[in-house]
């Protein structure tokens, strides 16, 4: 029975240890857990929850030795004589109140056995021995207890162990979820959600595993964490989503913002592409004699196609604006958000990065509007100005209608009158006078057709490009360089402004479209400088047209020209170190010495390419290439010479690609100038100092200079009396403007100009013709209606003595290009005292610095610029303006004198040219030697 009692104590006690110290150990723990305040913070749970296990867990073995009466319990009536009294007492501290009640009963059994034991002094030897038994037991008990407090100490480290490790991945999903936040915007809590929802799974495996049952699970302070995190998590998923939701928006947006861009390159592409066949298109209908007058109408028609072709792709431009406006209100709105997303508990990180990508959007998004309505302006004027041509084309067809044989005599008289005043005015030679008398007599229709071209040619329209060939010429002279220039001889020439005029006794033969022509060669000087003038003996008599550019065959006439220039530097046997081209019609000049002539032996020179008006840059289709010789089939090739937008010729990208020097910028050539990078170089022009000067100018009514400004308001009298605008208030400013009237000049600021300088108090003078008929007319409808303001007035010629005067006269110049690829008045305006006012563009804002813009220094400030194409913002401009020139006087002069004194004068760009030209041939002659 012993055996088998102790037999079934020890299964006794192996029962209630695996019972008692698996779950009430975790028991114990969580209670504790639970007193605990319960608003903690999760780092404060983990700190207390890491000291308290051991200490209670060991005050739990006292609980142990109590067992040893617990073997009794189940058979307490049968076996109460075989209790060890003494062990009783050793107990009486006992805390858990269960077993300590017992404790109780069993000391009370034990004092029975006591009394007993005093009446049955026979049964002792028997007693004595099952007490020696039961010490056995006992001692064998205790064994066993030692040996599963062992194992009880042995489950507590590895619960703590367990724990630690569950910590460490709490701590580890924490880092990852602020981690995750900071990372580029890309929020993946759904990866951390995952984690959780696994470290849950994994508690309770781990629970299973060690025979725990998840309301035990329910009830850790693990588990609460957990619940915790996870509600923290879900939180951070709407908050992540939202963003997410905002960062595709704004990809979106970006995304939009580049098709519109690739719209507009598009759009630019086909509108400059109807643009020039338009433009030929409209040229060549002169080459139709009036006797085709069928073949005339269809012409006009297929224009007119070609027009309302053009008016759609506008309205496309126009429906970009409509779809910027939109990107506008989205960008709005994703600004809005994201200023509140900084007060907010989205990660600063994720705010920051989402309003950087906001700004670049931003920045692009106004850029590309910007350029947009540029274009849309420019595009309607030019729309404007192709119908007033086709009108007048269609007025034309009327005359022709009646062909040119029945003008009427009147008008051949008048022509011949005209040719005999050319010949007397030594304008023509006798040969080219006798060939148009004979040509009139016979009542020729070229002659007709010459006479309806020239009609509209305006006065001066290479002004600005003679100014610069001019300016740079004599300062490189000036600095010990022989500067000579060649030219066409144009039948339109001043001639007055040549000296020594004589035509040479040779004839330099060039080759054109598979023959060699004949080139008179005649010499002078201009401005002091050496000028050779071309004139080719050509049935085409390509510079016999009244005007400079703008005739059907451009192309061919500057082929042609190029050709025979670069044979007449062949032929005179000079080593020319540098060879400089302006603007397309001459560059023809860099492939072709290239090709041809340095093959030749003639590559002395190195070539420069200057570009002054990329508005122009010379396109045909390729063949025409073949004209002066040049190989089409090598140089018609998107690295070479082919147009950067369409399958066209383009001559000015030619002149990148084929010369050592650029200096000019941009317009669709970009990418071109981008990739020869290394030979580009911006130079602005200069002026003549000497044609410009104040103290010397003999225009002037009183010069002056920058130390005498008395001079200046001297001619500031003079003019407004001359003008006969109104003298009494000589406090108003006088704001002027001088230009060719055409779109890139940016004609509705001008005219918002003039009225907005009325409104504010002061004078506007305009001296500005128009090769435009409607612009003309329409500037000239401005004109009569302020005709009686006695503060405007609108003088529509070219006029040059008159603009010497309102330079000298006015006290602001306003220049609101639409774009400027240097510009010149700004600076003549400057030298003369006159404060440019001008929209930051191209040249305008490489020499005119905001004298409100705290970024630029303080010395370099000398006008007033804005930005935007709309008339809000020039008026602000011009306000600013009125109020120093109003209430800070002493600052107005100072800017005034500071205005007159920067050295707009050649030497310093000559100086730039010089070092290009020198390094340049330094070049030549190193490859030369080598
Ligand atoms: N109507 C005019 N009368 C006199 N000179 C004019 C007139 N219009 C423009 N000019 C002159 O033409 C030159 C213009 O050069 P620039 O500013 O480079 O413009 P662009 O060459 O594009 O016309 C300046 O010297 C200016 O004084």
């Amino acid at each position: 029975m012993a055996a088998c009692g102790s037999a079934a104590a020890a299964a006794e006690y192996s029962a209630l240890l695996s019972l008692r110290w698996g779950p009430r150990t975790r028991g114990r723990f969580a209670v504790s857990c639970r007193a605990r305040p319960g608003n903690v913070s999760a780092q404060q749970k983990k700190k207390r929850g890491k000291n308290i296990a051991p200490k209670q867990l060991s005050s739990n073995t006292k609980l142990l030795p109590t067992t040893g009466e617990n073997e009794q319990l189940p058979n307490t009536s049968s076996r109460t004589s075989t209790q060890p009294p003494q062990q009783n007492t050793s107990h009486e501290n006992d805390n858990d109140g269960a077993i300590g009640q017992r404790d109780v009963n069993n000391a009370a059994i034990g004092n029975e056995q006591q009394e007993r034991s005093k009446d049955n002094h026979f049964e002792s030897d028997v007693q004595l021995q099952d007490l020696g038994e039961m010490i056995q037991n006992m001692e064998k008990n205790i064994l066993l207890l030692n040996q599963a407090r062992l194992r009880a100490i042995e489950d507590v480290d590895r619960i703590l162990t367990e724990k630690e490790a569950l910590e460490k991945k709490v701590n580890i999903l924490e880092m990852k979820l602020s981690k995750t936040l900071a990372t580029k915007g890309n929020i993946n809590v759904d990866t951390i959600g995952d984690h959780l929802e696994k470290f849950t799974k994994e508690m309770l495996i781990e629970s299973a595993l060690s025979g725990g049952s998840p309301a035990h699970l329910c009830e850790s302070p693990l588990f609460t964490e957990m619940t915790v995190l996870k509600e923290e998590n879900r939180l951070l998923k709407v908050d992540a989503q939202f963003l997410k939701t905002k960062i595709t928006e704004l990809a979106e947006a970006e995304e939009f913002l580049f098709k519109l861009e690739k719209e507009r390159s598009l759009l630019d592409a086909t509108v400059r592409e109807l643009e020039s066949r338009f433009l030929v298109a409209q040229t060549d209908i002169w080459k139709v004699t009036p006797l085709q007058y069928d073949v005339w109408m269809d012409k006009v028609e297929n224009l007119q196609r070609m027009l309302e072709c053009l008016i759609n792709h506008v309205e496309k431009y126009v429906a970009l604006l409509d779809q910027h406006d939109d990107l506008q209100d989205k960008i709005d709105e994703l600004e809005s958000l994201l200023r509140e997303g900084e007060t907010s508990e989205f990660s600063p990180y994720v705010v920051e990065l989402l309003q950087k990508k906001l700004e670049a959007a931003k920045g692009r998004h106004q850029a590309g509007f910007q350029e947009t309505n540029i274009h849309v302006q420019v595009y309607r004027q030019l729309i404007e100005e192709f119908q007033e041509n086709l009108g007048k084309l269609i007025e034309e067809s009327d005359r022709l209608e009646h062909s040119a044989s029945g003008m009427s005599s009147e008008f051949w008289s008048h022509i011949l009158l005209m040719i005999d005043g050319w010949f007397l005015e030594q304008k023509i030679p006798n040969t080219d006078a006798n060939m148009l008398r004979e040509m009139a007599w016979k009542r020729d229709d070229r002659i007709c057709e010459a006479y309806f071209a020239c009609r509209g040619a305006k006065e001066s329209d290479v002004g600005g490009l003679a100014d610069v060939v001019a300016g740079l010429g004599k300062a490189l002279q000036t600095k010990g360089h022989l500067v000579e220039i060649i030219l066409p001889k144009y039948d339109c020439m001043q001639l007055d402004q040549i000296t020594n005029l004589k035509v040479l006794d040779v004839v330099i033969k060039s080759y054109f479209d598979g023959n060699l022509f004949s080139n008179n060669v005649w010499t002078g000087t201009v401005e002091g400088l050496p000028v050779y003038f071309i004139e080719p003996q050509h049935p085409s008599k390509f510079f016999w047209r009244a005007q400079y550019y703008g005739e059907h065959d451009d192309f061919k006439r500057y082929s042609y020209f190029s050709r025979a220039a670069l044979e007449l530097l062949y032929q005179s046997g000079k080593k020319i170190d540098i060879i400089h081209c302006h603007d397309w019609q001459t560059a023809f000049v860099a492939p072709l010495y290239w090709d041809i002539y340095a093959t030749r032996g003639f590559n002395s020179a190195r070539i420069c390419f200057t570009c002054h008006n990329f508005e122009y840059q010379g396109t045909a289709p390729a063949p025409d290439l073949s004209y002066c010789g040049l190989d089409v089939e090598r140089l018609d090739r998107a690295d070479r010479m082919q147009d950067n937008a369409h399958g066209r010729i383009n001559v000015a990208k030619g002149g990148i690609v084929y010369s050592n020097i650029v200096t000019t910028g941009g317009h669709g050539l970009q990418d071109t100038l981008k990739m020869h990078s290394r030979k580009f170089v911006g130079i602005l022009n200069g002026i003549d100092t000497e044609t410009w000067n104040p103290s010397t100018d003999r225009f002037l009514a009183v010069q002056y200079s920058a130390t005498d400004l008395q001079g200046k308001a001297a001619n500031k009298t003079f003019l407004r009396k001359q003008l006969g605008l109104n003298t009494e208030d000589t406090s108003q400013p006088l704001v002027a403007c001088i230009t060719r009237l055409v779109p890139q000049k940016g004609l509705h600021l001008i005219r918002h100009a003039i009225y907005k300088t009325a409104e504010l108090g002061g004078q506007f003078v305009l001296l500005g013709s128009s090769p435009v008929p409607h612009i003309q007319r329409e500037f000239e409808g401005v004109a009569d209606q302020l005709q009686k303001n006695n503060n405007i007035r609108i003088i529509l010629k070219y006029d040059e003595a008159l603009s010497h005067c309102i330079y000298a006269a006015s006290d602001m110049f306003i220049i609101p290009s639409m774009f400027e690829p240097c510009g010149l008045t700004q600076m003549i305006a400057m030298r003369y005292g006159s404060v440019p006012i001008v929209r930051k563009t191209g040249g305008l804002s490489d020499s005119v610095f905001d004298f409100d813009d705290e970024k630029i220094p303080v010395e370099l400030r000398n006008g007033f610029t804005f930005a935007r194409t709309d008339e809000q913002d020039l008026s602000s401009c011009l306000e600013r303006a009125f109020s120093y020139y109003s209430r800070k006087p002493m600052v107005w002069k100072q800017l005034v004198q500071k205005d007159m004194q920067i050295d707009f004068g050649w030497d310093s760009p000559a100086s730039q040219y010089e070092d290009l030209y020198q390094s340049a041939v330094a070049q030549a002659r190193g490859v030369a030697q080598t």
